[in-house]
């Protein structure tokens, strides 16, 4: 997959150096260019903002800077996976639709994803509507919070996106073990998890998970997920179709 963020913080990306991220690089299956926004400015002070249309309190980033720092990342691009070859333009913003497991798994089937994460009040709502026409153009939100701009977000939608391309997770970790992944655990939160020692400082491991007994230990797995959920986000659990829950699960 191939990732291009433009920002005025490129800076701000060094963490997809490290970790899980830098390896998947490391190894070719992330691709990531990162991009000066400004050097598509051509006055001395670099400008990429302005007031905004019918005021109102901070700026508004330019659309021409973009559309010519879109235009030439499209091309950069394409000169690299063919010339038919076209992004996922994706567009941190709050007011965007919810980034969720299931947008993350759908943005993993792409070949190319470009994120442009914003500053000050946001990017003129031209640009969007410029690259809509010709390509898909997503608004989306991380989150019910406003950030100084979006790139914590673009962080946050790479990892998760990356972490679901194939050779990215050990063997010993599956994106179907994931909380909201598809299937017998699907939409509940994580449950609690242990390891050594038995007890620790008073506190004791919940005897089933020692008892080998495996059965046992999926139930009360899926019963501790299940109470979490309802506790934690009570809405998730409405949105289990029905079928979703067992007898069993009715009692928790
Ligand atoms: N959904 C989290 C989120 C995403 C983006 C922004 C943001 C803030 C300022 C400028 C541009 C984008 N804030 C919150």
């Amino acid at each position: 997959m191939r990732v291009d963020i433009i920002s005025i913080f490129p800076e701000y990306f060094a963490p997809l150096d490290v970790s899980l991220m830098g390896k998947a690089r490391e190894r070719g299956i992330l691709d990531i260019h990162l991009h000066q926004l400004r050097d598509w400015t051509h006055d001395v002070h670099k400008t990429v903002d302005d007031t905004p249309y019918g005021g109102g309190p901070g700026m508004v980033m330019k659309p021409e800077v973009w559309g010519e720092a879109v235009d030439a990342v499209i091309e950069d691009g394409r000169a690299a996976s063919g010339e038919d070859a076209l992004p996922r333009l994706i567009v941190p913003t709050p007011s965007g639709r919810p980034f969720t497991q299931e947008v993350a798994l759908e943005y993993a089937e792409e070949p190319w994803l470009l994120f442009a994460p914003a500053r000050y009040e946001g990017i003129d709502s031209r640009v969007v509507a410029e690259y809509g026409e010709r390509l898909r153009a997503d608004e989306v939100s991380i989150g019910d919070y406003v950030l100084a701009g979006g790139e914590a977000a673009v962080l946050v939608m790479v990892e998760a996106v990356g972490r679901l391309l194939p050779g990215v997770l050990g063997n010993a970790r599956s994106v179907a073990d994931d909380s909201f992944a598809p299937g017998a655990m699907a939409n509940l939160l994580e449950g609690p998890v242990y390891t050594k020692p038995p007890v620790w400082r008073g506190h004791e491991v919940p005897e089933v998970l020692l008892s080998g007994h495996h059965g046992r230990i999926a139930r009360w797995r899926r019963d501790e997920a299940l109470r979490r959920t309802l506790a934690r986000r009570p809405e998730l659990v409405a949105r289990l179709d029905r079928d979703g829950l067992d007898k069993h699960d009715r009692r928790v």
